[in-house]
């Protein structure tokens, strides 16, 4: 396609489309999405070096988990350091900005959007989050008022990603990705004119968020956190082991009914999509990792989070909590070997405080007692590992 102008010869405008994020799901999911739309691409990250490799390669390739499908080559036009000029360049002429930056870290890109403030644009900025958590558009919406960008210069709306992806070993830019081409999208929020190849109006977005948070990442945290303390490196193995699949088992039966209840879905559907989860997870074909799946516990132990809000939920429903206490005990024992800043804490105020402070959980919750309990034992038997289902 030949272009004058910024016109493709058959008169379809070309989009200016930046993602910010050039990790695992914005270069890797995103992009080659976006791979099939009139876009023109560019990148912004925090991660320097990232950012020399993807100015110095201009293209790379998304390759699929069990080379199932060819690989898809992307091009970019540019990408720029998060904070820099260049960045705020690239949003002042953005159509639509993609984030997958980490929820933790919108903060720092209603930052950058703000940097363009006093830049001449006629329109609002479409900002589509592609990040895991129950709300985190209104997470950049809360950051761009704290940061003085008046609320109709910037228009987010959520996204959901199934997708998973990894860094292709060996390489500098190269994705692995498991086939999967959709990106549900708030169409309530995201004009229709931004809805390229790949995305689907989804006019139910919060409710679909917080059911992917508390089924598919909900059972991630499970099959990470006790498959680190077994000493899995391999997470669809991880997923496979008999004993964790019983403490699994335990945790779906009542936070399916939960969630059902809840979200008012129908239950054989409900069991459906953690069904759907469950298989991908154990595919030995989908080569993911544990630690991707277990770093940042500090967001993952938070009070609207995977752990601490099925547990409630599950409670309210007259469920059994055991097995979900035993995971946000194993989630606390990994923070404590991998993550400085919940090693401190835990060493500092313990991890009752640390349930409170982080979880949100009410003093006197029993169930604090029962993952404090948990955790004390996690600790105690890693060495000489009993079967995890004695534990419940
Ligand atoms: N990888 C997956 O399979 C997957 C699946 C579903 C959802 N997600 C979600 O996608 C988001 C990104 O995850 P990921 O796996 O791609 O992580 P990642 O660590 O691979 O990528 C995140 C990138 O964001 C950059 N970054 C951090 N703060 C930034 C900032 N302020 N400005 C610019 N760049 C910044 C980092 O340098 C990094 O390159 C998360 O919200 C995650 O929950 C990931
Ligand atoms: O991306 P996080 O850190 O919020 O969570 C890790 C995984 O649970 C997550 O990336 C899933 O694999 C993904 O959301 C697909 O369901």
């Amino acid at each position: 396609m030949t272009r004058k102008g910024g016109l493709p010869t058959d008169g379809i405008r070309i989009l200016n489309v930046v993602v910010i994020g050039a990790g695992r799901t914005g270069r890797g999911f995103a992009a080659r999405l976006l791979s099939g739309s009139a876009v023109d691409l560019f990148f912004i990250d925090a991660n320097e070096l990232l950012v020399r490799y993807l100015r110095e390669d201009l293209k790379y390739g998304v390759h699929f988990f069990g080379g199932e499908r060819s690989p898809v080559w992307i091009e970019l036009k540019d990408a720029a350091v998060a904070g820099s000029d260049g960045a705020a360049d690239l949003i002042a002429k953005a159509d639509l900005m993609i984030t997958a930056v980490g929820e933790q870290n919108l903060g720092r890109v209603a930052t950058d959007i703000a940097r363009i403030l006093h830049m001449p644009r006629m329109k609002p900025l479409h900002v589509l989050t592609c990040e895991n958590g129950v709300r985190p558009g209104e997470t950049l919406e809360i950051a761009c008022r704290e940061a003085g960008i008046p609320q109709d210069a910037v228009r987010v709306a959520e996204a959901a990603v199934f997708c998973s992806t990894v860094d292709l070993p060996g390489t500098r830019l190269d994705i692995l990705s498991e086939s999967f081409d959709k990106l549900p999208v708030d169409s309530l929020r995201l004009p229709s004119s931004l809805l390229l190849s790949g995305m689907v109006a989804e006019p139910r977005m919060r409710e679909l968020l917080t059911r992917k948070i508390y089924t598919y990442n909900c059972i991630s945290a499970c099959i990470a956190y006790l498959g680190v303390w077994k000493d899995y490196s391999s997470y669809s193995e991880a997923a496979n082991d008999p004993d964790i699949t019983v403490v699994l088992d335990r945790t779906l039966g009542p936070l399916n009914s939960a969630l059902s209840l809840k979200l008012d879905i129908p239950l054989p559907e409900q069991m459906l999509f953690a069904e759907q989860a469950l298989s991908k997870f154990r595919n030995p074909d989908i080569r993911d990792d544990i630690d991707r799946n277990a770093r940042d516990v500090i967001r993952k132990l938070g009070p609207d989070e995977r752990l601490m809000a099925p547990l409630r939920l599950v409670r309210e429903a007259g469920g059994e909590t055991a097995p979900l206490c035993l995971v946000s005990a194993a989630a606390l024992w990994y923070g404590e070997t991998r993550e400085a800043e919940l090693r401190r804490r835990l060493r500092e105020a313990g991890p009752a405080a640390c349930l409170r402070e982080i979880g949100g959980m009410e003093s006197g919750d029993p169930a604090i007692e029962r993952i404090v309990a948990y955790y004390v034992r996690l600790k105690r038997e890693h060495s000489h590992p009993e079967e995890l289902k004695s534990f419940l």
